[in-house]
């Protein structure tokens, strides 16, 4: 056993960056704003914003608490304002940080790292660091830099050299809702890798990436192993990451596998990198967390994993670890399995815990370094991981420290510490992440079962009325126009006087009953609708042309509206009100009336549901008249809602031309109220509608309308382009733009412009386009014949003003109503294309000199919708949070995909009139408020005095 005089020495033997990493472990905020600023290091090009954002990031952390380099950079910057003087040592400082942990540079420096620790006996597994993939492009530069990385240390005829691969820089469109597509295309890119590392007698390892990315991974790395060219090759290997729940699963397939195999392949286990992004996506998503909660668990799973992969003679187990008592299992296990010493190796990550690895090759043991190469900067996402994780409260380093024997060798005990699991009080439906093969499959099976059902024909659910039947809407899909998702009768105006009448009818019964009994019949739709939620989204991607991750998202958010408002809804049971004595006053709810709902297509079951939810929990009745092209979707809405009992009448199904029937409604006396979604031509024309009073009118007509958008994503210059790149795409393309919500407007601060139209152009070239009904296709078309038309018409004239730089040529095999995706450059800032909605895929790209100024350019719009800023300078989100004028304001993140509750969504100016859909105050548009004050005082006797 190692002694504890061994530990100490160790420590005390660290360099300066072992004395800032304690610093940073016991300073959470110092922690953060060290690593938000080494974060964002790489792009800070010019030395004032270097020294500008090292001030504003460390100028905010208590004096007294900073480390004495950076309390001596911070008093330097007080003192002289040249920059000039200050950013190349900032700059230093970082790169030394860098070299800690990065092995080189170039080939040449790499060469001589790995020279140099094969000569100590050392062995080396490369990492190739770089950006993350946003295009097939930069994909395919990633597989030539690691063929040409194997070219060159193949000259150098290295002994046991290992090069560590990250599949997802081989494909930039990998999904877990395409898995079988992503297997099929990264074993065709890894396989000239394969090829190049067997010639070189360099092994290679399948690095484990993010949870999503596991079965891909897997079954990858399974493949091949068993093709023919590959299947002797002894040097394959994957890795296993302990901190997943999941790993003595995999595991067990993992060894049913290798017997199938019966040649040997290497396993690096891990305890994983990513616990902290895995534990805050899936609270955040409603997923089940794929990682342990405690560090004791992922331990205990790591003890497991390695005693059953040193019990099978078909593993070479490569154990990387820190940490002193995995090592010495490994040893342990190593002597009762009588595995000889080139049987299992140790990895260590390179520049971490070197009197560690001085304690394993004393002893005579295989020690491997994880070496990173590329250049410094752009590898600080890799140096942000590692300092993470050496500062992290899981780490072992705190322990290190104590140098407790006893403590450092102590088994993990499970079950202590554990933390409290996230709670919130209202939960929003989880989205499928697609990576079980059961959520694809089911998917899959509901799209095949809608198909066996497109082409009927649909009554209107107006039943105890006889609808003469002649006249109907016919519901194509877009994808395929030739396809016809159903039809429905075309309601006449008779039809719109019946239903208006029996909402009518019905609202006097329902308007009296209690909130929370019409709660609870919202609660019974969406446990209703969770039963069918792939049904539904399958209905949405054949009638709205959406994607599965989009059809299943409105699915959710639906659910969400029905549960948000039916818990919002119970407090008006109750409600407090002020009392004196000598008085009693009531404060009471009521509901409007009637109302008439006409939602858009676009969200073809979440608008429809959240705006019909929210009115009849209220005690209103309503005629939904949906949207003309996505009746279908409308119409099993309401047949779900018969189907749970609601009252007949509450809600009346009325399909038909919003300019004749709707209009009709809105105009009609016995309306009370309208709920509109769509656009501002049709809303604002609405408004002006209600004005005119008719003849037996006696209430003022209410109108919410949520209108457009167009909506801006401001770049900062030192952004991440990684991030940016994969948000602006998700914003301005997901669903084909057609959402409100969607980024029609890029404004970028001077100085990243260039950077980002390249790689946002071949980002843009690489997304799959295609038939939403297969699972690897991100762009589907857009809804209809006449909107295309509409874009192309709006788009002839826009190009006289700017020109397109994207150039993605749509498959000839297409035969819907499709449209590529179009990046606009050099768009000037009152230009139609920088004004109008366009709800297309097309984004118009602008410049601002600087911060201020693109806000002020944000904000030069009729709407004020959605806005986003990608920006790592405090002061710039600051003065966002301050400035940038819309009703809602994403920062760092897509602007897209609102959650119920968390993100309440509506805009300013022409985006909308009404309260946030899916926030606390909604509800009251829905309702007058009533106050009853009794005089309770008789002849000078009052009861509640007494
Ligand atoms: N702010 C939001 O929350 C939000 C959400 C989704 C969509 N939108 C907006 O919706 C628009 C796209 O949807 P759309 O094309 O269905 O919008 P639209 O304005 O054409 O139609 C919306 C609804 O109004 C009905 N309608 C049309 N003319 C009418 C009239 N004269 N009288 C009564 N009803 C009438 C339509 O039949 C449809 O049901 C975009 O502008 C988008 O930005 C806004
Ligand atoms: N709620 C949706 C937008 C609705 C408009 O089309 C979102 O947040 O993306």
């Amino acid at each position: 056993m190692w002694q504890q005089r061994q530990l100490k020495e160790g420590i005390n033997r660290s360099a300066w960056i072992d004395r800032l990493l304690p610093q940073l472990i016991a300073d959470n905020h110092l922690r953060t704003q060290a690593l938000r600023f080494i974060d964002a290091v790489p792009m800070l090009n010019d030395d004032k914003t270097l020294v500008r954002h090292f001030k504003e990031y460390f100028g905010e952390v208590d004096p007294g608490r900073l480390p004495a380099l950076i309390s001596w950079g911070i008093r330097r910057i007080s003192l002289y304002s040249i920059p000039g003087f200050m950013a190349p040592v900032i700059r230093a400082a970082v790169k030394g940080v860098a070299h800690r942990f990065i092995g080189g540079e170039t080939v040449a420096e790499i060469v001589d790292s790995v020279s140099r620790l094969q000569q100590s006996g050392i062995h080396t597994s490369l990492d190739l660091l770089g950006e993350e993939t946003v295009s097939e492009k930069e994909a395919f530069a990633y597989q030539q830099a690691y063929l040409d990385l194997i070219q060159q240390l193949a000259r150098q005829g290295f002994d046991d050299l290992n090069l560590s691969l990250k599949l997802s820089s081989l494909y930039s469109q990998i999904t877990p809702v395409d898995t079988d597509g992503a297997v099929a295309i990264l074993s065709e890119r890894l396989m000239p890798i394969c090829d190049a590392a067997m010639d070189a007698g360099i092994s290679l390892c399948l690095d484990m990436e993010q949870y999503d990315y596991k079965a891909i991974i897997f079954r990858v790395f399974k493949h091949l192993a068993m093709q023919p060219s590959y299947r002797q090759w002894q040097g394959f290997g994957v890795v296993l990451q302990a901190y997943l729940k999941e790993s003595d699963e995999d595991l067990t397939e993992l060894l049913e596998w290798v017997e199938q195999r019966g040649v040997p392949v290497s396993v690096r286990l891990v305890r994983g990198a990513y616990w902290d992004m895995e534990t805050v996506m899936a609270r955040q998503q409603g997923w089940s967390v794929p990682v342990w909660q405690t560090k004791a668990e992922t331990d205990a799973c790591y003890e497991r994993c390695l005693k059953r992969l040193f019990a099978s003679p078909l593993i070479y187990p490569a154990v990387a670890t820190h940490n002193i008592r995995s090592l010495a299992c490994a040893v342990v296990l190593a002597d009762q399995t009588q595995r000889s010493p080139d049987s299992y190796e140790f990895q260590m990550l390179y520049g971490m815990s070197d009197e560690l690895k001085g304690l394993v090759t004393e002893r005579g043991l295989k020690l491997r370094l994880y070496m990173p190469y590329g250049e410094l900067l752009p590898g600080i996402a890799y140096l942000v991981r590692r300092l993470l994780e050496n500062t992290s409260d899981q780490s072992i380093l705190p322990v290190l420290e104590s140098a407790d024997v006893e403590r450092v060798l102590a088994p993990p005990q499970v079950g202590e510490n554990r933390r409290s699991e996230f709670e919130a009080e209202f939960i929003n439906h989880p989205l499928h992440r697609f990576t079980q093969q059961s959520e694809r499959e089911n998917f899959a099976a509901a799209l095949r079962s809608v198909e066996q059902n497109l082409d009927k024909t649909y009554p209107l659910l107006l039943t105890g009325h006889l609808t003469i039947e002649e006249a109907f809407l016919e519901s194509f899909n877009p994808a395929k126009p030739d396809e016809i998702v159903g039809r429905v009768v075309r309601a006449g105006e008779d039809d719109a006087e019946v239903a208006l009448q029996r909402a009518v009818d019905a609202q006097r019964d329902w308007g009296r009953k209690r909130f929370s009994e019409r709660a609870d019949l919202l609660q019974a739709a969406a446990s209703k609708l969770i039963e069918h939620q792939d049904e539904f989204a399958a209905w949405e991607v054949k009638e709205a042309g959406k994607g599965w991750q989009e059809a299943n998202a409105d699915v959710a958010e639906a659910i969400d509206f029905l549960n948000y408002y039916a818990k919002t809804a119970r407090r008006f049971d109750t409600v407090e009100q002020p009392d004196m004595p000598g008085e009693i006053n009531t404060h009471e709810y009521l509901p409007l009336g009637v109302g008439v709902i006409l939602p858009p297509w676009n969200f073809p079951l979440a608008i429809p549901v959240g705006m019909v939810a929210a009115a009849i929990v209220c005690g209103n009745s309503v005629v939904l008249k949906p949207a003309s092209e996505t009746p279908i979707v409308a119409w099993h809405l309401c047949k779900l809602l018969q189907e749970i009992g609601m009252p007949e009448g509450v809600v009346n199904y009325l399909p038909g031309s919003g300019a004749v029937i709707g209009e009709a409604m809105v105009r009609d006396p016995r309306t009370n109220f309208v709920a509109f979604t769509g656009s501002k031509e049709v809303g604002l024309h609405l408004l002006n509608v209600v004005t005119g009073l008719s003849e037996s009118q006696r209430q003022i007509k209410k109108v919410i309308a949520e209108m457009g958008g167009k909506n801006a994503i401001i770049i900062d210059q030192d952004a991440d382009l990684d991030e940016v790149v994969k948000g602006v795409i998700e914003s301005a393309f997901g669903y084909q733009g057609q959402k409100c919500s969607a980024c029609s407007r890029v404004i970028c601060v001077e100085g990243i412009h260039d950077l980002f139209v390249a790689r946002l152009v071949d980002a843009v070239e690489s997304i799959r386009i295609g038939d939403p009904a297969l699972p690897g296709v991100t762009m589907g078309p857009v809804i209809s014949d006449a909107a295309k038309q509409r874009i192309v018409d709006k788009l002839d004239a826009c190009e006289l003003t700017a020109s397109c730089v994207s150039k993605v040529e749509l498959p000839a095999s297409l035969r819907g109503h499709y449209l590529p995706p179009m990046i606009f450059s050099d768009v000037l800032e009152d230009s139609p294309l920088a004004q109008q909605e366009l709800f297309a895929p097309v984004v118009a790209v602008l410049k601002a000199k600087n911060f201020a100024e693109a806000i002020d350019i944000a904000n030069d719009s009729d709407y004020g919708l959605t806005g986003g800023v990608y920006s790592r300078s405090p002061d710039n989100l600051r003065l966002a949070k301050q400035k940038f004028s819309v009703g809602n304001l994403y920062l760092n993140r897509k602007i897209t995909r609102a959650n119920v509750n968390r993100q309440p969504f509506g805009g300013f100016r022409l985006s909308g009139t009404g309260f946030k859909a899916g926030g606390p105050d909604y509800l009251l548009q829905f309702l007058r408020a009533r106050n009853i004050t009794e005089n309770s005082m008789r002849k000078g006797f009052s009861p509640e005095s007494v």
